[in-house]
């Protein structure tokens, strides 16, 4: 399969914390890649510097589709089909459903009116956020649902690699089963994923490779059993076996 994104040398320091040292990986085109590491390791941070939201890298090289972005605006990272979601849960407050979806779909694909109604819908019905709440405020949304309003906004965007950050954190286990469900069946769309994920068995069912990160640097990646099983893995994250 040939790599949809190459990561090469990607650095970010505050102050005289290295948050990303020097990470280099390649994704390929159709793969769901797990990211896992300790609190801290720089998983977060990596997805600020592929997006650029909110903050680009300070050295390195990203690569999407062949061409350089790693100094595009987050605008053109974004229409190009790189788009992100975050740990908690952000939607404009203030908007209905609907708007949070059509607001970015404008933002980002410079579409409105119907046919951004139509990708709305259609990104809903996908990830399974009922349309009877489109024109509820987000703000009274209960967490599972901002988080599949979350989703949503970002399918409706058109992604081709959807960087997903704990899509599961704060869920409960039946919850947990539909973000499984729904990677999957949006990878199954052809949509490229990176997964950062802290519950292991999610990440494990769904990734085709496993990262793992420890204080900012990439120390493991491969085979999700195998990499699971590595000492150095075990040792900074794992605490055991699994
Ligand atoms: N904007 C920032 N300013 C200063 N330090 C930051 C900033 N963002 C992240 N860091 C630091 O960079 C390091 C990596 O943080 P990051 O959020 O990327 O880790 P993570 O692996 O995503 O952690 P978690 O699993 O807890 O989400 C941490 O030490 C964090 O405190």
């Amino acid at each position: 399969m040939p790599a949809i994104l190459e990561i090469d040398g990607l650095t970010k320091s505050f102050g005289a914390l290295v948050a990303v040292n020097q990470v280099s990986f390649a994704v390929e085109k159709g793969e769901i890649l797990g990211i896992a590491g300790p609190n801290g390791s720089g998983k977060s941070t990596l997805f600020n510097l592929i997006s650029r939201i909110p903050f680009g890298s300070d050295s390195g090289r990203v690569v999407f589709e062949g061409r350089r972005i790693e100094r595009a605006s987050d605008n053109q990272i974004a229409r190009s089909g790189v788009i992100r979601t975050f740990q908690r849960e952000a939607v404009f407050a203030s908007l209905s459903c609907i708007d949070n979806i059509l607001v970015a779909v404008e933002q980002t694909l410079g579409v409105r009116g119907k046919e951004a109604e139509r990708l709305a819908d259609e990104a809903s019905d996908l990830v399974g956020f009922p349309k009877n709440f489109h024109n509820m405020p987000a703000v009274t949304m209960p967490v599972f649902y901002q988080k599949q309003l979350m989703l949503a906004t970002a399918v409706a965007q058109k992604p081709k690699l959807l960087l997903l950050d704990e899509p599961a954190s704060s869920l409960v286990e039946n919850e947990v089963e539909w973000v499984r469900d729904t990677i999957i069946k949006l990878n199954q769309t052809g949509i490229t994923i990176l997964l950062i994920e802290h519950v292991l068995p999610l990440l494990m069912a769904v990734s085709r490779r496993l990262l793992v990160m420890e204080q900012g640097s990439v120390i493991a990646l491969g085979n999700p059993a195998e990499v699971t099983r590595e000492k150095q893995v075990i040792e900074a994250y794992l605490g055991q076996p699994v």
